[in-house]
């Protein structure tokens, strides 16, 4: 989907972006509608009528709406769904809706998830995370663990109870935290394999159980890059829909001058690298208009706006000396 294919959509139906195999309503009618298959996205407004006629046209069956899950509500109290369509899923009961049609049908295309976190504004984004994280929560947690028996998910889609036992499962969220590194005047920006080419962020890492968030912020850097942290605050959060459901804490560390080198372990991490504030700075400016194909004009770019990674590092370069907490 390219920008301009956005906004069409945006102007004719007043629509936002949403997840992968979603689609959005609010109730009883209009419907705020998106639609797409695994990893790739796309949605428009839409009436619950003509999203059951569609389904229909489809050959599916309209029940699949009460899959949909509660998201959100908008200013005007109206409450927005989302429904995961499973276009791309060869075991899912919605696989013969065709991705092509679909797209012909409700006028609109698809387009990667990871793409369109980062062409949307931040309430669209933060909306398509939610509903992408609690429809494939929804998705992996169709059976019990305890009794084995099929789970049952409430209107909202808050919760699933196991009619057998009553147990009650609720989304899950993992911590991660994220820390933007810095030695007084340089900070470190580290790559891992399977990040875009070129794309350079901060050091992240998952919590592990027992542990402290400064806990975690410092074993994670030891692990990754061989430093030991010295002071340590607290920046801000995100929720984060990759790889399940995250919710990133974001923090500043600094090591002590004259302890920064660097063991980089090759297992984690492809790249670590020390940056200056000019350097990061100027790939800041840069970096709105920096994707992969103009990657070869700047030396490395960051995450885009939307990522808390890209706040962290904006905050260090226009406010390099934050007062620090004991870690
Ligand atoms: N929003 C943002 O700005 C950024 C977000 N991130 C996110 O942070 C997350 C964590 O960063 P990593 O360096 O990959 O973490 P990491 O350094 O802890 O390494 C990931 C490995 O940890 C293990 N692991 C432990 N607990 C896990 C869990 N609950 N779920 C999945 N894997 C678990 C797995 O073996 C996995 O391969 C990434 O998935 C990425 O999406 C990373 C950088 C920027
Ligand atoms: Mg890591």
């Amino acid at each position: 989907m390219n920008p301009s294919g956005t906004e069409q959509i945006f102007s004719q139906y007043s629509t936002c972006l949403y997840r992968p195999g979603s689609l959005m309503r609010s109730l009883p009618w209009p419907i705020k509608a998106a639609y797409s298959g695994d990893e790739i996205v796309e949605l428009l407004w839409s009436t619950i009528l003509k999203l059951e006629r569609l389904l229909g046209k489809f050959g599916q069956d309209s029940q699949i709406l009460e899959d949909s899950v509660l998201i959100g509500c908008s200013e005007q109290q109206e409450a927005w769904f989302a429904l995961d369509l499973g276009l791309n899923s060869s075991s899912s009961i919605n696989a013969s809706l065709q991705k092509a049609e679909m797209e012909t049908a409700l006028q609109g295309s698809f387009i990667k998830l990871t793409k369109a976190l980062f062409e949307l504004n931040v309430k669209d984004a933060s909306l398509l995370s939610t509903a992408q994280a609690l429809l494939r929560w929804h998705d992996t947690h169709q059976f019990c663990s305890r009794s084995g028996q099929p789970t049952k998910k409430n209107v909202s889609g808050s919760k699933r109870v196991c009619p057998s036992n009553n147990i009650i499962y609720y989304p899950q969220v993992a911590p991660v935290v994220i820390t933007l590194v810095s030695d007084g005047t340089r900070c470190l920006l580290v790559r891992q394999s399977s990040f875009p080419k070129g794309m350079y962020s901060a050091l992240a890492g998952f919590c592990d159980i027992g542990e402290s968030l400064e806990e975690t912020v410092r074993r994670e850097i030891a692990e990754e890059v061989g430093l030991e942290v010295d002071r340590l605050h607290y920046s801000a959060s995100q929720h984060w829909p990759f790889p399940n459901s995250t919710l990133m804490i974001a923090c500043h560390a600094t090591v002590k001058p004259g302890q920064t080198e660097l063991q980089v372990n090759l297992k984690e991490l492809e790249a670590a690298a020390w940056f200056s504030r000019d350097e990061v700075a100027t790939v800041l400016r840069r970096n709105n208009l920096s994707n992969q194909q103009q990657s070869g004009a700047v030396p490395f770019w960051l995450p885009p706006k939307l990522a808390i990674a890209h706040q962290l590092i904006k905050e260090w370069v226009e406010k390099p000396t934050c007062s620090p907490l004991p870690a």
